[in-house]
């Protein structure tokens, strides 16, 4: 039996209104990924990633057509419904980190756990393990404004990780590091989400980062077309 596409996305159209104007940015997009699978989104700026992130994750809620995560339908859901679900199912890497600056790294990364009705018994071990895998063991007290970018991106991979999602979405993760740091956050999410066998799609303009993917889709015209690894390569 042909295992069923982990996230489905069907016929899925999004426009924005602008006065009397409508923007179209999702026409009838289709996408289907696997469980375990690593897809790298390309776009040009205003093509439409963030907007298809949104409803992957159920932040907000296409015009019309399915979204289909691990056979729930997120379209078909209340946004309470949606909420609980993400909490439970999904992790957010951001381009600007987005740590709450009051909280030190671990209790950003215990957020999560706890929202999700862990006790502190069970929460605070995790988050700990996390922190540790993502090299910062020891920066647990640490609040974001003493950390590095490349830190406060680790936590926040920590943090995306420690409630165990099935799916993984990150917008443009490295877009606010140096080149040599991009490479090492790159490194531990690859690793992190292939050792767990996590499902990831993310965003980029960066096409570098394509040699991690198992399939590299871009987004144009509302439309997302498969780019083959070798066009990449001679570009
Ligand atoms: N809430 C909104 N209201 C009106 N228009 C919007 C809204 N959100 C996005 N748009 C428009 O939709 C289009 C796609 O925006 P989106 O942020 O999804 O693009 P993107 O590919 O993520 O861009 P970037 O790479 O620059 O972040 C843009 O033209 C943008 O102006």
């Amino acid at each position: 039996m042909k295992n069923e596409a982990h996230i489905q996305l069907n016929t899925l159209t999004k426009s924005y209104r602008e006065g009397e104007k409508s923007r179209s940015v999702l026409d009838q997009l289709e996408l289907s990924v696997e469980e375990g699978e690593m897809i790298v989104l390309l776009g040009r700026s205003g093509s439409g990633k963030s907007t298809l992130l949104n409803m992957v994750s159920g932040i907000d809620r296409p015009d019309s057509g399915d979204v289909i995560i691990g056979g729930t339908n997120l379209a078909q859901l209340s946004e309470k419904d949606r909420t609980l679900f993400r909490r439970k199912n999904i992790g957010f890497v951001f381009q600007s980190f987005n740590l709450i600056s009051t909280l030190t790294a671990l209790e950003n990364v215990l957020l999560p756990l706890k929202l999700k009705g862990d006790s502190d018994e069970e929460a605070v071990p995790k988050a700990e393990q996390f922190l540790t895998e993502v090299g910062l063991g020891d920066r647990g007290d640490s609040y974001p404004d003493r950390l590095s970018g490349g830190e406060q991106q680790r936590v926040a991979i920590a943090r995306a990780l420690a409630h165990e999602p099935m799916l993984i979405l990150a917008d443009e993760p490295t877009g606010n590091l140096d080149y040599e740091t991009g490479e090492q956050i790159l490194d531990i999410l690859n690793k992190l989400v292939r050792e767990n066998g996590r499902t990831i799609i993310l965003a980029t303009h960066d096409r570098d980062i394509c040699e991690l993917a198992d399939r590299v889709v871009e987004l144009q015209g509302g439309k997302l077309h498969e780019v083959e690894l070798s066009e990449l390569s001679a570009s």
